[in-house]
């Protein structure tokens, strides 16, 4: 279990980080999705005790990072792939990781394999390294304390589709055992692929979250009617959001709310469906824009995981 509970982050003038609040659960993927900019790494170093909070809360399984005796035995992190050593090779890295541990020899050949690292691989230095390659070791060295919680910034990077599925399983699997994962991305289809549950970050702040099937199903309407005005009028001040879309709207409204709307409001619709994945896609990119304008007041949708 990860707790964030009004963590804010504050550089001079700059709020990175504001009032950001939600947990990550045992037994499920959190896909932590924002644009760049948007307070993920900073959450996910405040979390992992590389930054310090203005103010609020971080723990890992109800304890401070700071506070945990062997913290790489409890929790796995990997915040940035290319700042490994790489003047060693990838089997020295596990192996100082495992030293450092204080954990038995033998587990970084199974960890090797676990990531998909070939023993030729493991003896080239990490200079050598592709940053799909380097993800994979920096995912073993996460592993090799045999931890319940990982935390992963961006980790799909660098990762080629067969990579990004073969993430997934892993990740998946681990989850299964009851682990509990908290990773980044700002890409919608990544987190998408990947997650069980979903925190959206924009501007410093959580703009929405729930399960991935709740913020599917809540990507909402997709609305057509020859009179746009009046269709975006209703829905408005009805208290929708409405984002135009391809000559359509698209709401926050479920199917049946947007049309007992824009029937009380005498709007002729020419279609109306529920958006589909593209939607939740437009609806993302829109929100998280229209949060770095400072222009709407965050809202929570879903549940907190
Ligand atoms: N050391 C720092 N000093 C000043 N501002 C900072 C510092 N670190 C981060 N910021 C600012 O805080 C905000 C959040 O940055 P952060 O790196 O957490 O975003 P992010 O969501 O991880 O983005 P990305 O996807 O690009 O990694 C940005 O405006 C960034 O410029």
């Amino acid at each position: 279990m990860i707790t964030i509970s009004g963590l804010t982050k504050r550089y001079g003038d700059v709020i990175a980080v504001d009032d950001v609040s939600f947990t990550a659960a045992p037994g499920r993927v959190t896909g932590f999705l924002g644009p760049n900019g948007a307070g993920k790494s900073t959450t996910l170093r405040i979390l992992t005790g590389l930054g310090t909070a203005t103010s609020g809360s971080t723990t890992v399984l109800g304890t401070r990072y700071a506070d945990l005796p062997n913290p790489g035995l409890e929790i796995g992190v990997l915040l940035d792939a290319s700042a490994q050593h790489g003047g060693r090779t990838g089997r020295e890295t596990l192996v100082l990781a495992q030293r450092t541990m204080g954990l038995p020899a033998g587990r970084v050949d199974e960890l090797l394999e676990r990531v998909g690292l070939t023993r030729a691989e493991s003896r080239r230095r990490v200079r050598d390294y592709s940053l799909g390659m380097r993800q994979r070791l920096g995912l073993a060295t996460a592993l090799l304390g045999g931890p319940r919680v990982l935390v992963l910034d961006e980790p799909a990077n660098g990762l080629d589709p067969a990579g990004i599925r073969w993430m997934r399983d892993l990740l998946r699997s681990f989850a299964d055992d009851g682990g509990t994962v908290l990773l980044s991305s700002h890409l919608l289809a990544e987190i998408e692929m990947i997650a069980d549950d979903i925190v959206v970050i924009g501007s410093g702040r959580v703009v929405a979250r729930g399960t991935k099937d709740e913020l599917l199903a809540g990507a909402g309407t997709l609305v057509r009617a020859d009179d746009a005005g009046a269709l975006t009028a209703a829905l408005a001040s009805a208290g929708h959001e409405v984002v135009p879309a391809d000559g359509a709207v698209l709401t926050d409204a479920d199917l049946a709310t947007a049309g007992r709307v824009l029937f009380a409001a005498g709007v002729a619709v020419t279609e109306l469906r529920a958006a589909d994945g593209a939607g939740l896609e437009k609806m993302f990119l829109e929100l998280t824009a229209a949060t770095a304008r400072d222009d709407v007041a965050p809202a929570t949708t879903g549940v907190a995981a």
